[in-house]
């Protein structure tokens, strides 16, 4: 379900990006003029006709920073677009942990600042930095889509795993309960984003069949209930080999008290549902309460989501 673009009868201009690293940290330049004007980037530029892009992407790190790169690995491949652009950049990033030389700052790239990964100044960054970065860090081969209304606002982004023989997919279930204007979340649910537990369907088993083994497992329910199932979420983490498919389920138990006798659950709000941080992005829960079947892809790496598609259709 994850369709990338093609872009075709555009032009295309060939830039690099390197990122060079060290100790946990990476080394920054403040841009001074031209594309990216008052942001913190790595070092790059574009690629001169009569050279290759490994060799651009050596050039402009030499001449951005005064660094002579010993060694350099390409990890991704980005096509950055402009809405009302014919013209594909094509971003060749790459990652760098050998290199020497003195840090010389220059006219276009001043200052040149070490900063710990944790501590990078985010919001002077391009907004895309974050959605790759884990990708340099890890050495996970990739080609990403972003596509900007201007510099400052990204409309769509689109990020794939180039290395991925294809993933196992591994299904498991959840079964969200709503009730009128609230959902119900179980004892044991994670705190970090107020969601009931997955579970893991067994092999052999439908799951349909998982589902109501989770509710029976949790509340006092009998066979003759009737859940639907809404989502089908696939969840691929950058640095796992397998794909999480988490099936939901919903059960309206609007009408029906005695499922919900003597049970000790918390119950959420939908309306404040916006303000909290609920799994996923904001638009899964919407999506999931208008209750018509629809499939969702995320890329995540630990807890952040770099990339979501939803399919509606
Ligand atoms: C849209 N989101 C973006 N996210 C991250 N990085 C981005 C970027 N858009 C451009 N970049 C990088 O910014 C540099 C511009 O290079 P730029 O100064 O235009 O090239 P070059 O040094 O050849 O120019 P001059 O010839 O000196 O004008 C180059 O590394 C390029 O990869």
């Amino acid at each position: 379900m994850l369709s990338y673009p093609s872009f075709v009868g555009y032009s295309r201009k060939l830039m690099t990006l390197t990122m060079i690293l060290k100790n946990g940290k990476m080394l920054l330049g403040m841009k001074n003029r031209g594309m990216g004007k008052g942001k913190w980037n790595g070092f790059g530029g574009k690629v001169e006709p009569n050279e290759t892009i490994d060799d651009g992407a050596k050039r402009e790190v030499k001449e951005e920073c005064g660094l002579d790169v010993i060694s350099m690995e390409k990890i991704g491949i980005i096509e950055f677009e402009y809405v009302g652009s014919k013209e594909i950049l094509e971003g060749h990033i790459y990652s760098c942990y050998l290199f020497s030389g003195d840090i010389i700052e220059s006219d276009e790239m001043a200052p040149i600042k070490w900063f710990k990964i944790e501590d990078s100044p985010c919001n002077q960054m391009w907004i895309d930095h974050k959605f790759w970065f884990p990708m340099i860090l890890k050495n996970i081969p990739f080609k990403a889509h972003f596509k900007y209304l201007n510099d400052d606002t990204m409309l769509d982004s689109t990020i794939i795993l180039t290395n991925s023989k294809e993933k196992l997919k591994e299904p498991w279930v959840n079964v969200i309960i709503k009730k009128d204007n609230q959902i119900i979340l179980l004892k044991n649910f994670e705190e970090s984003n107020y969601f009931n537990k997955h579970e893991k369907v067994k092999s052999g088993e439908s799951v349909e069949d998982a589902a109501i083994r989770y509710l029976k497992s949790h509340y006092k329910i009998h066979d003759a209930v009737k859940v639907q199932k809404i989502a089908v979420v696939d969840i691929e983490f950058i640095d796992k080999q397998f794909i999480q498919e988490i099936n939901v389920f919903v059960l309206d138990v609007s009408k029906i008290n005695k499922y919900l006798q003597n049970e000790d659950f918390r119950l959420l709000d939908i309306n404040i549902i916006q303000a909290n941080k609920l799994w996923l992005d904001n638009k899964f829960f919407s999506t999931l309460l208008m209750m018509k079947p629809f499939k969702a892809y995320f890329l995540m790496d630990e807890d952040n989501i770099l990339c979501s598609k939803y399919d509606n259709n």
